[in-house]
């Protein structure tokens, strides 16, 4: 299937991608259909060599023709040679040691983007937290991507949204030209906060949802914890200083249900095998690429703790890749000790509200994927 591709906006700005898995490759493509010229970057010369060449990436995304025009090299310097975007894709605790490496070499009024959705394990900071922290660049010239982006879906043209969120809306809004073509559809916002937690903590969530699929558990159990889980999600990124809205749209919401429902996402997948009764040393193990979420369970609970936020699906995550919970009991009836009927306090503060605040979450999620089509917007 090949969508129809949109005449490209900035044709032939010069980009870098760097990191060849699954989402940067994939990312790569993106922009490359969207008219970019793109160079990716590969630690390994004989994958940069097999995209180059043989316009694949055999192991990350297998079964994809890559764009003619897409070049890869194993060369930082020859990346970000004149890239005024730079796209940041590899595992998030190796962020700060490729930063520290491309320094010197990035065009000075670069933009850097990060497409990753972790948080670095020794400092509990967000990536977009840690590039303002390595390189000497203001906020105003750093951008996060998130979404619901299953990178072998988009891989293979079918449509999907995501939002670009930078402190300053024009850097979004040039960042979201590039970023959009035929099949993908990038909105922007600002807050970067909101954007880059939703896609760190929809992971911990997306683990929940496997364990319970691999225990055996039904639809009603995942409806429960992917429901109670965004009210978890809105209020640790609430307490950081994001917008609720923004945990209700693309980023949030968008990006629970895709990670939640799909067999394609490391995350669900990890979580099923622990469910069957797999431990954590195995899992790891099985698991051939990047799975944030079992890194970001420890952070983002010290995290919460500090701001006094309950997490309890979040905790019970981590009880059972600590193996100290049997994943049977995983649930959300049982993240309360207490019997006491509770209110069902959704992402706003008022218990009176029930179901409204959700509903509202839900219609504007699929509002904007509905309405995608008409250029980079407000999230
Ligand atoms: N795959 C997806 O569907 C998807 C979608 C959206 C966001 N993301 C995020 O993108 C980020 C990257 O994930 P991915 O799916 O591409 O992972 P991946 O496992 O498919 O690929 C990771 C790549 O990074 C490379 N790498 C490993 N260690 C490295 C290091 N120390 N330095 C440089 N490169 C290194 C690997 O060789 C590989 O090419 C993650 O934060 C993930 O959450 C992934
Ligand atoms: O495969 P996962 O679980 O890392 O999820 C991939 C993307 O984040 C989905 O949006």
């Amino acid at each position: 299937m090949r969508a129809k591709a949109h005449p490209p906006v900035v044709p032939g700005t010069r980009v870098a991608v760097l990191g060849a898995g699954s989402w940067g490759t994939t990312f790569a493509k993106i922009l490359a259909d969207g008219g970019a010229d793109v160079v990716l970057w590969a630690r390994r010369p004989e994958l940069a060599r097999e995209i180059s060449e043989g316009r694949r990436n055999s192991d990350y995304l297998p079964g994809i023709n890559l764009p003619a025009h897409l070049r890869a090299t194993s060369s930082l310097r020859d990346a970000l040679a004149g890239a005024g975007q730079v796209f940041v894709s590899v595992p998030s605790q190796s962020l700060r040691e490729n930063l520290v490496a491309a320094g010197d070499l990035l065009d000075p009024e670069a933009v850097i983007v990060s497409l990753m959705k972790g948080v670095e394990r020794s400092s509990g900071l967000r990536m977009s937290e840690v590039i303002g922290q390595v390189l000497p660049i203001a906020p105003e010239r750093i951008a996060a991507i998130s979404g619901p982006n299953l990178a072998l879906e988009i891989a293979k043209e079918q449509p999907t949204a995501a939002v670009v969120s930078s402190a300053s809306l024009e850097t979004a809004q040039a960042v979201a030209k590039l970023a959009t073509n035929g099949y993908f559809r990038s909105y922007v916002n600002t807050d970067v906060i909101g954007t880059e937690f939703g896609g760190v903590l929809k992971n911990l969530i997306a683990v929940a949802i496997g364990i319970v699929d691999g225990v055996g558990y039904g639809e009603n159990t995942k409806a429960s914890i992917i429901t109670r889980g965004l009210v978890e999600m809105t209020d640790f990124a609430v307490a950081y200083g994001a917008q609720p809205e923004t945990l209700a749209g693309l980023a949030g919401l968008g990006d629970l249900i895709a990670t939640s429902q799909s067999p394609l996402s490391r995350n669900n997948t990890a979580g099923r095998l622990l469910g069957q009764g797999y431990g954590y040393n195995d899992v790891v193990k099985q698991m051939q690429q990047t799975t944030e979420g079992l890194v970001s369970v420890g952070p983002i609970l010290e995290l919460a703790h500090a701001k006094g936020v309950e997490m309890p699906i979040v905790e019970q995550v981590r009880q059972v890749l600590a193996g100290t919970l049997n994943p049977r009991d995983i649930a959300p009836h049982l993240t309360t000790d207490s019997r006491e009927p509770q209110g069902e306090r959704t992402i706003d503060d008022g218990q009176a509200h029930g179901g409204a605040a959700l509903w509202g979450a839900f219609k504007r999620a699929f509002d904007q994927l509905r309405d995608g089509g008409r250029g980079p917007r407000g999230a």
